[in-house]
């Protein structure tokens, strides 16, 4: 079952839950959570040994996630920064990678202390002009990762354009982190990655109580590489959580059609208010990338940014519905201040070039109902002139 074959929905639903996978029938699958398991002989070994290794709830997850992606092998790891490092370790000392300039500041520092010191050399680059990625090329290059809309500024790369940027060098790994959109408005291995990963903490789970990653792929080679790293590195998450993202995913149609909706809204009256300076919003029609937005996405989450011209600590303390607080996807309506939360590992000079500023407030807006949630940034804004 693929999403070429059936409904996004359907495949949710349905894609890895087969029943007549256990003994046992039961329509919502199982939750394992034995961490060894019986074999018949020394060897061969069955198909599950050992959980790190291999776990059946993390398998329906696995499944299920590979085909809402249009993916052959999906890979679930204990957190998105995770993924992140499994992915990482495809790459060797003296390799390049060229990074997008605007990206979760976590990316930006595991980039830039981490894998810096495992001999990875790397470039930031403005990715919405793709002339930048090819000036970046190196013989040494060997990855490129990038998000689509980035987080915090929401700008739009133009994959299939990066992707014919580098068909000359398919030695080259594509890495697309989605967390923003989901695959529910965006596929970037339809549009030319190699890889797609998410913080399934986000967006995919949507409730806020799991924090947990994934890497999809098409290609055997890096499954297979990406199997080995999921095991040998160890970063795999519980079982429990794996049953919770596997039931979120189920209604991850509906969430994020009412995400959208709510954040179109909220953006718009943002875009309306006089004491904000500008709004930032892939469907808004003052965002650079507005035409792109309409043809590599079907949509758009419940992320927008805008830069306050009154005093944004006020404005955050005053919010009532909307908790200040870091993270996004969940239910619940978030926001917060990059510039000291979620963005201050991002070296200060890259977040003033960037105009990641104290000003800049981003928010996930959630499934509250929206009139509640308009009334609350309205009274928040007029309380901070
Ligand atoms: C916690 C936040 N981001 C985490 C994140 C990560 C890291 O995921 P973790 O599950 O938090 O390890 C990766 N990619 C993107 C685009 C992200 O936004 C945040 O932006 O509030």
């Amino acid at each position: 079952m693929t999403s070429k074959e059936k409904g996004f929905a359907t495949i949710a639903i349905h894609a890895g839950q087969d029943p007549d996978q256990w003994n046992h029938y039961s329509v919502v699958p199982p939750m394992v959570m034995s961490t060894t398991f019986k074999q018949d002989s020394p060897a061969p070994p069955r198909e599950y040994v050992y959980g790190r290794s291999g776990n059946p709830t993390r398998n329906v997850l696995e499944t299920c996630l590979a085909a809402l992606e249009n993916g052959k092998h999906a890979f679930c790891f204990s957190s998105g920064l995770g993924t992140l490092t499994a992915i990482a370790g495809l790459l060797e000392a003296g390799d390049h990678i060229i990074v997008g300039d605007d990206l979760y500041g976590g990316t930006n520092r595991y980039i830039q202390k981490c894998s810096s010191k495992q001999g990875i050399k790397y470039t930031f680059v403005d990715m919405t002009d793709v002339q930048n990625v090819i000036d970046a090329i190196q013989p040494n290059t060997k990855m490129v990762w990038l998000e689509t809309p980035t987080n915090p500024l929401m700008k739009l790369i133009d994959l299939k354009a990066v992707a014919e940027s580098l068909k000359s060098r398919p030695d080259i790994i594509i890495v697309v982190d989605n967390t923003f959109l989901t695959c529910y408005f965006q596929k970037p291995l339809d549009l030319g990655a190699d890889i797609v990963m998410y913080s399934l903490t986000k967006y995919m789970n949507g409730h806020s109580d799991i924090v947990m990653g994934a890497a999809i792929t098409r290609r055997d080679d890096l499954g297979e590489r990406l199997k080995f790293n999921q095991n040998a590195m160890g970063i795999v998450p519980s079982p429990f959580d794996c049953a919770l993202v596997n039931r979120s995913l189920k209604t991850l149609e509906l969430r994020m059609q009412r995400h959208m909706k709510s954040g179109l809204a909220i953006a718009m009256f943002l875009d309306s208010h006089p004491n904000v300076e500008k709004v930032i919003h892939p469907l808004l029609r003052s965002h650079p990338q507005y035409e792109l937005a309409h043809t590599q996405q079907t949509g758009h989450s419940g992320m927008v940014s805008f830069y306050l011209k009154g005093d944004s600590k006020c404005f955050l303390q005053a919010l009532k519905v909307f908790t200040l607080a870091e993270s996004l996807g969940g239910y619940e309506s978030l926001a917060e201040l990059p510039s000291v939360m979620t963005h201050a590992s991002v070296p200060e000079d890259m977040r003033a070039k960037l105009g990641i500023t104290d000003q800049l407030i981003r928010l996930s807006v959630g499934l509250e109902t929206e009139e509640d949630l308009i009334a609350d940034l309205k009274q928040a804004l007029e309380a901070c002139q």
